[in-house]
C-alpha cells in the first residue's frame, strides 16, 4: 500500500522538483551551460533550480538565436551565441563553474579552455576520448586549483552504494563474477546521433559503455589486469546518405567485453562482462527488445542485481539472493532513494530526498566540494583515467580502435 502513494508523489517531485531560491547567506555558485543540449535540462538545469546554492546564470550556443530560446526556456537570464559563444561566456568574470554536455569528441577542448578561464568543470561522461587526455584536464585543473568532476551520476545515488555495501560487508561471500548491461532497443537513437559519428567520439562503448565499465570496476574495487574476450558491432546506418556513413566508419552500434580483475582476498580472478549496444535490432526482425540496465555481482554464497542502475530514482529494484542452511535460497527485495543508514553509514546521515535523481545527488557533491565542504561521495583523477584507459583498450582488441584525440592544442601545453 506504502508504494501505492509513494511512487507517484516520488516521480511527481523527481519531475518537478521546488524552485529553491538561493540562499543570500551562502555566496551562490553561478553556473554556465556550454551548448544547449539535451541531457542539460534533467542532468544540470533542475537539480541546479533545486540547489539554494547554486545559479544557472548563462547559456552558450553555436547558433544564437538557439541560445536565447533555450535561455528563455529554462529561465537562464544570459544567453551566448554565435562563432565565439562559448569562449564568450567562459570569458564572462561572473561564471564560477561550467557545466560541459558537448559531444564527447570536443571534452578535452572545452574543459581545458573552461580551465584556463579559471572555471571549475562538471563534466559528462566520458571525460574524453583518450586516456591521455583525461589525464591532462585533471592534471591541469590540479596545477590551477580547480575542482573537475567526471558526472558518473549513478555513483552518488545510495541505491549503487547499496550494492556496493552488500558485496563488500562479505554478507555474500566473495566475489566470483559480475556484470554490467546497458542497451537500447532500435529506435530512440537516430542515424545522425553524436553518438554514431567517430569525429564527436562516437559509439556504443564510449557512450553506454563507459558505465558498464565504471560499475563493473567500483563495484568489484579494482581494474581489470586483462581482457578475456571483446568483441563488436559496427554501426550502419539505415539510409545510403554519404556523410553518415562515413562519420560511423568504426563506430561500433554494441561491444561485450569480459576482464579479469583481481580479487580483493587474492583467491582466483573475478571474471567481469560488459555489455552495451545503442539499438539492438528487433528480434526476428520485428519485436522491439527490451532495454538492458542492469548490474549483478554474483558471489560464493549468492548474487545481488540492481535493475536500472543508471536511474533509480524512475524505479530500481535491488534483489538479493542468498544460499542458506539446507541449499535453499532466500530472497529479498530493497528499495534505496535516500541514505538514511541504509549503506552502513556513521554519523550523520548524508543528504537527499527520495525524490532525489542521481544528478541532484551529484550536483550536491559538486557544490559541497566547491564550497570546502566534504562531499558524500567523489570520483577522481584516477578513476577517470583508468576507465577511459580500459575503453581504449576495449576498442583495440575490437579492432576499431581509440576514437580520434582532439586536434586543439592548449595554450597551456604548447
Ligand atoms: N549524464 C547523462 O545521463 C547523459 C550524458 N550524456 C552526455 O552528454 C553529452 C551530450 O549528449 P546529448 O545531450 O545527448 O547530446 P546533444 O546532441 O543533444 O547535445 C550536444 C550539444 O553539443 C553541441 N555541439 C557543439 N559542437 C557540436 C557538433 N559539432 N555536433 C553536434 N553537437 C555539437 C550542441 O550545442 P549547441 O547548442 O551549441 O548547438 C549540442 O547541443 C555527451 O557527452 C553524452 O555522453 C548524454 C545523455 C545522458
Ligand atoms: O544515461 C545515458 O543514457 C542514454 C545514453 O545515450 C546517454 O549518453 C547516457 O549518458
Amino acid at each position: 500500500m506504502g508504494s501505492f502513494f509513494s511512487t507517484p508523489y516520488r516521480l511527481f517531485k523527481t519531475f518537478n522538483p521546488p524552485y529553491t531560491p538561493p540562499l543570500p547567506s551562502s555566496k551562490p555558485i553561478r553556473f554556465g551551460v556550454l551548448g544547449a543540449a539535451a541531457i542539460a535540462p534533467i542532468a544540470f538545469i533542475s537539480p541546479a533550480k533545486n540547489h539554494a546554492e547554486a545559479v544557472v546564470l548563462a547559456v552558450a550556443a553555436r547558433d544564437k538565436g538557439r541560445a536565447e530560446v533555450f535561455a528563455k526556456k529554462y529561465g537562464i537570464p544570459k544567453a551566448y551565441g554565435g562563432k565565439d559563444g562559448y569562449q564568450d561566456m567562459l570569458n564572462d568574470p561572473e561564471i564560477d563553474a561550467v557545466y560541459n554536455p558537448l559531444p564527447n569528441g570536443l571534452h578535452f577542448e572545452w574543459t581545458m579552455k573552461a580551465l584556463a578561464a579559471g572555471k571549475h568543470v562538471l563534466l559528462e561522461k566520458p571525460s574524453a576520448d583518450t586516456a591521455d587526455e583525461t589525464r591532462q584536464m585533471y592534471e591541469y585543473a590540479e596545477r590551477r586549483g580547480l575542482v573537475l568532476l567526471e558526472a558518473f551520476h549513478y555513483r552518488f545515488h545510495p541505491a549503487i552504494q547499496r550494492v556496493k555495501a552488500i558485496v563488500d560487508s562479505g554478507e555474500l561471500g566473495a566475489i566470483k563474477s559480475l556484470e554490467a548491461r546497458l542497451a537500447l532497443p532500435r529506435g530512440p537513437m537516430k542515424d545522425n546521433d553524436i553518438r554514431f559519428d567517430l569525429s564527436l567520439g562516437g559509439g556504443a562503448l564510449m557512450d553506454m559503455g563507459c558505465y558498464t565499465m565504471n560499475c563493473i570496476r567500483y563495484l568489484s574495487g579494482g581494474n581489470p589486469t586483462s581482457i578475456i574476450h571483446a568483441s563488436a558491432e559496427q554501426h550502419v546506418p539505415s539510409s545510403n546518405d554519404a556523410s553518415l556513413r562515413a562519420a560511423a566508419v568504426n563506430v561500433d552500434r554494441s561491444t561485450t567485453a569480459t576482464f579479469a580483475i583481481p580479487a580483493p582476498s587474492g583467491s582466483s580472478d573475478i571474471t567481469a562482462t560488459i555489455f552495451c549496444d545503442l539499438s539492438m535490432p528487433p528480434t526476428f526482425g520485428f519485436i522491439p527488445k527490451m532495454p538492458q540496465v542492469s548490474a549483478k555481482v554474483v558471489c560464493e554464497g549468492g548474487e545481488v542485481e540492481l535493475f536500472n542502475f543508471p536511474l533509480p530514482t524512475f524505479y530500481h529494484s535491488l534483489t538479493v539472493r542468498k544460499r542458506v542452511a539446507g541449499g535453499r535460497v532466500e530472497k529479498r527485495v530493497e528499495k534505496v532513494y535516500t541514505f538514511g543508514g541504509a549503506n552502513g553509514s556513521e554519523g550523520a546521515t548524508p543528504k537527499g530526498e527520495v525524490w532525489w535523481t542521481t544528478y541532484r545527488y551529484q550536483l550536491e557533491a559538486f557544490i559541497d566540494k566547491l564550497k570546502g565542504r566534504t562531499p558524500q561521495t567523489w570520483l577522481d583523477k584516477e578513476d577517470a583515467v583508468s576507465n577511459i584507459e580500459w575503453i581504449e583498450k576495449v576498442y583495440k582488441e575490437t579492432g576499431l580502435g581509440s576514437r580520434p584525440k582532439s586536434t586543439y592544442v592548449p595554450e597551456a601545453l604548447s
